[in-house]
Formats: C-alpha cells, sequence, structure tokens
C-alpha cells in the first residue's frame, strides 16, 4: 500500500465515503436551503456552483485535509518559485511567468526570467501589428490576408481553441491551423490560399516533431513552386520554438523566430510566443487581457485559503469521484458554440498531465490517477451522449459551463440554450422516482401492464455529479481566467496523486516505432521483423499499394 491510501486523509475519506454511497443530493438540498450559498464561489464575475456534488460540509473538511496532508500549496510556492518540480526532465514549470502581469520578479537558475518573457511579448506585439496593419508585405508586395499555424499538440491545440472561442475579436487575419501529418489537413487548407498574401507560422518547441516539420516542408515547396525565389521564405516563413539550432537548419532567418523556453511545457504554452496566431488573429491587446485573467487566476490560486480557492475544489473534487466512488471519465460541456474545441484542448492538458502510473517515488501507484476526459458543446450533446450520463452504469462527472450574454443574441436562442443548462444540471441531481414516473404515466392515461412495463424505464436516478460555470461573456480575460482554473486543477491533482504532471513519457514507444517502420515501408519487400499482426498489416498495405 502507498503512503497516500494509508494515511489518515485517505483512510477517514474512505470510511466517509461508505456513508455518503446511500446519500442522495436531493435530501441534501432538501434538508439545507442554504447549500447553493454553502457550495458555490465567485472570482471577479466567474461563479461556480459546486453544491450539485455528493458532498456535506465533512466530505469538503476531509478533502482540505487531504490537500493539506499532501502540501498541495506548499507545492503551489515551489511552482511559482521556478523551482525544478519537472524532476524528470530537470526543469522549472512556469507558464505563470507568461501571463505575470504584476512583473513581479520570477528567477530561474538565479535569473529573473520576467525580462525575457517580456522581451518577447514586445516582439510579439511589434510583428503582430506589421501584420495587421499590411506593413508586413509579402514577396510581390501584397499584404497579409491569411496565417496559417504548423503545430501539433500543445503548438496547436490552445491556438486552436483560443482563436475560435474568441472570434467576435477576429481582425484582418484569417487564420488556419495545419496539424496532422495526414497529407489532407495540409492540402485542404492550402487549397483556399493565395501564396502571395499566406504567412505561415511553424510552432514547435523542440522543433524536431515530425508531423510539423514535414507539413511545414512541404508549405514551403508549395510557396516556392510560386515564388520561385528563396527570399520569398523569409517574408512568409515565421517560427516559435525553443530550439534555435534546428530553426536555422530549416532554412527560417533566426530573426524570424519568436523564442520560448523549456520551463513552459507544451501543453502550457500558449500562453508563450506559441500565441502568436492568437495575437495575430485577435490583436496583442485582446492577446495580453487573455494574460490578464490568467493571471487573476494565479493570483488568487496562490493567495486565497483550499477553502475559498476554486482550482483546490475541484481538483479535490475530482479525486473525490476518482479515487472514491471509481468513476472512470470526466465530461465538459460548454453551452456556449465558441468552447466547441475547449473540451479537445482540456483533453491534452489533463489527460497528457495526469495520465500517469509512477509515483515520483518511482514506485506505481495502488490508485487511480487522471480521468478519461472528454466532452461536446451542449445542446449537442444531449441529442447523443447524455442518456448514458442520466441513466447508464457509470458516474459521468461533469462541468457545465456557459455564458451569461451571448456575442449573437438572436430571438430566443440564448434563454433556450440556458434553460437546457438549468433544467440538465437539475436533472442530473434530482432524476425522477418510481413514484414520480408513475404519476406521470397515469396522468396521461397509462396503466395496467403497459404501466408496469415502461415504469422501471422511465425512473432516472439522479444523483450525477455536476459543476456549473457561469461568466458574463466568453471575452479574452474570462477565457483566460477558465484555462488557467483548469491548469491549476490538474496541477492539485497531480500532486495529490504525487505524480508528475509535466513530463510524457508515454507518448514516446509509438514514435520510436513509428521511426523503425518508415524506412520498412519504403521498398516492397514483405517485413517479418514484427509480431504476427503488425507484420500481416505491413505486409497487406505494401501488396496493395499502388
Ligand atoms: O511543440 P513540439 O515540440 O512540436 O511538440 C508538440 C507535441 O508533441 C509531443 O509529442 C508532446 O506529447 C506534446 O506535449 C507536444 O505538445
Amino acid at each position: 500500500m502507498s503512503a497516500l491510501t494509508r494515511s489518515p486523509a485517505w483512510r477517514a475519506l474512505k470510511a466517509h465515503h461508505k456513508e455518503m454511497a446511500s446519500v442522495h443530493m436531493r435530501d441534501l438540498f432538501a434538508r439545507d436551503p442554504e447549500r447553493f450559498s454553502r457550495f458555490s464561489l465567485h472570482l471577479g464575475d466567474l461563479l461556480v456552483d459546486y453544491s450539485k456534488n455528493i458532498i456535506t460540509e465533512r466530505t469538503m473538511g476531509l478533502l482540505f485535509q487531504l490537500a493539506r496532508q499532501e502540501g498541495v500549496m506548499e507545492q503551489v510556492a515551489r511552482m511559482f518559485a521556478g523551482e525544478k518540480i519537472n524532476f524528470t526532465e530537470g526543469r522549472a514549470v512556469l507558464h505563470v511567468a507568461l501571463r505575470n502581469r504584476s512583473n513581479r520578479p520570477i528567477l530561474v537558475d538565479g535569473r529573473d526570467v520576467m525580462l525575457k518573457v517580456n522581451q518577447v511579448l514586445a516582439h510579439m506585439r511589434q510583428f503582430s501589428d506589421q501584420v495587421r496593419s499590411g506593413t508586413w508585405r509579402g514577396y510581390t508586395g501584397k499584404p497579409i490576408t491569411d496565417i496559417v499555424n504548423i503545430g501539433i499538440g500543445g503548438s496547436d491545440l490552445g491556438p486552436v481553441m483560443a482563436t475560435e472561442a474568441l472570434k467576435p475579436w477576429w481582425g484582418p487575419l484569417r487564420p488556419h491551423f495545419v496539424s496532422n501529418v495526414d497529407g489532407t489537413h495540409l492540402a485542404e487548407t492550402l487549397k483556399v490560399l493565395n501564396p502571395e498574401t499566406t504567412l505561415f507560422i511553424v510552432s514547435s518547441k523542440t522543433f524536431t516533431t515530425q508531423e510539423t516539420l514535414t507539413n511545414a516542408r512541404s508549405a514551403r515547396d508549395w510557396l516556392l513552386t510560386a515564388a520561385e525565389n528563396e527570399k520569398a521564405i523569409a517574408r512568409h516563413f515565421v517560427a516559435v520554438s525553443t530550439n534555435a539550432e534546428e530553426v536555422k537548419k530549416f532554412g527560417i532567418d533566426t530573426r524570424n523566430m519568436f523564442e520560448f523556453w523549456d520551463w513552459v511545457g507544451g501543453r502550457y504554452s500558449l500562453w508563450s510566443a506559441i500565441g502568436l496566431s492568437i495575437a495575430l488573429t485577435i490583436g496583442m491587446d485582446a492577446f495580453e487581457s487573455m494574460l490578464a485573467g490568467a493571471h487573476e487566476m494565479d493570483e488568487h490560486f496562490r493567495t486565497a485559503p483550499l477553502e475559498r480557492n476554486l482550482p483546490v475544489i475541484l481538483g479535490l473534487l475530482g479525486i473525490w469521484y476518482t479515487d472514491f466512488f471509481g468513476a472512470e471519465t470526466h465530461a465538459v460541456l460548454p453551452y456556449d458554440q465558441y468552447l466547441h474545441r475547449f473540451p479537445a484542448y482540456l483533453q491534452q492538458l489533463d489527460m497528457e498531465s495526469n495520465g500517469k502510473r509512477v509515483r515520483r517515488d518511482r514506485k506505481t501507484v495502488d490508485y487511480a490517477t487522471g480521468p478519461v476526459l472528454w466532452g461536446e458543446p451542449g445542446t449537442n450533446g444531449q441529442h447523443s451522449f447524455y442518456q448514458l450520463i442520466h441513466h447508464g452504469t457509470r458516474l459521468v462527472p461533469a462541468d457545465f459551463l456557459a455564458p451569461i450574454e451571448s456575442h449573437n443574441p438572436i430571438g430566443r436562442h440564448h434563454l433556450i440554450l440556458l434553460s437546457n443548462f438549468f433544467a440538465q444540471t437539475e436533472a442530473l441531481m434530482r432524476g425522477k422516482t418510481e413514484q414520480e414516473a408513475r404519476a406521470e404515466l397515469e396522468a396521461a392515461g397509462i396503466r395496467g401492464r403497459r404501466l408496469k412495463q415502461l415504469l422501471p424505464h422511465k425512473v432516472f436516478p439522479g444523483n450525477r455529479p455536476t459543476n456549473s460555470i457561469l461568466f458574463q461573456k466568453l471575452d479574452p480575460p474570462t477565457l483566460g481566467k477558465l484555462i488557467a482554473l483548469y491548469e491549476h486543477k490538474v496541477f492539485v491533482q497531480g500532486v495529490i496523486w504525487n505524480i508528475n504532471s509535466f513530463d510524457q513519457w508515454g507518448v514516446e514507444l509509438g514514435k520510436q516505432l513509428a521511426q523503425k517502420i518508415q524506412p520498412e515501408l519504403e521498398d516492397a519487400a514483405p517485413v517479418a521483423s514484427h509480431d504476427s499482426s503488425t507484420n500481416g498489416l505491413i505486409n497487406y498495405y505494401k501488396s496493395r499499394r499502388r
């Protein structure tokens, strides 16, 4: 048994879970009219209502005890102080420095990183202003109309999500994103573009990622086919990377390179120069106000007591369901179409951070860690997978997110959208008892055998936990706050699970094997070096390709 599962706080939670297993949230609400105000918190215009969880004051007390026991706030302080908490890679974890709008010095190896952070922000401002104003011109003298971010993982998902979320702030440039090495992604993107007016941003922390470099090379060929002059590259390609050597090797002038540093994790990098495509799309002022929103959440996380600390509370609730109720997944359901890529973004943030099985002390965990995160915008999900959340055999804790105000107040759309939001969280909590279902059927004139037959299908168990997150309107600072909220939630959970949330060794094996297989695909000879399935598939492919 691990120290965690043997610990007093864990054991107390285990015993408490037994008591809570027979408790229904319906009764908790009936007993306590103050439950909403007891279990909800504000940060500026962000409201987090966590009262529809299977919790009491005692549950929260025990969860806070767990956080204290595992030294959550001590670890938070270590992160903000620039300590090398990513110990498997020997790196600090300082995405918070990228949005440190207070400019409070943050030291790595005795040097304040804020100087460099601010220099790169200034470079991003100068460049994005030039491109947006049309001062920066393409090889035939025309202003840029379209930008293409070529990147994958953290060098793609954040910018895609944020530009989609902030569409009302779009200016003169149309953003495009190419991530998949499947040639279709690049080809379909280029189809609508003109090389004279297109700017490529090659975004890669390492600048060695196969997909990104393959796409970037093909994009360069496309440009050169039209321009017939290597000089055009300098007007149409910029790079965002930590690796100046590789950028040079690729043929991009390092004056057109935007730097970031090894203490920025890929999935935490949209705040760095990886956000250049965001800045170009929405303008540097809006980008910086997104940073400011995240900074507000950082300050809250760093200074608020556990009991009033939003990322701590959301992190602990996740642990309650994952480790004590055995929930395997977590759904994020934004009732805001602009957030349609938010779940996809959070998948990398959460699953690449906490999809781990080895503890800091090198032993294997004997408890569950990061859940499978998934989701789709409401109300689409309601007509697809909500059936399982309401009626299935699994417990699926879910976050519901919605703005008070829509950017597009057409007719009664927003009212309808929000009534669905409130109805779903209420239905998931309350369910429908047999008695209620029976009364409904009887009122509809259904009786006898038919009633008996239908009744069990019409009962909803309820007691499905949800967090409701409301904000005034989806704008850059709010988006910044929301992203930082989830980043820090993931941090809290990683501390309690005693894992390193900042490495990602689990993605390496597949990459290594692909490196081996690629040359095997180059010729026609059958292969025999793998298991029979892999050999069979490769040889089938070879025998049928034209
Ligand atoms: O930015 P890059 O170095 O190109 O990396 C892109 C992505 O690839 C890797 O496989 C990692 O798993 C991700 O964390 C990273 O975001």
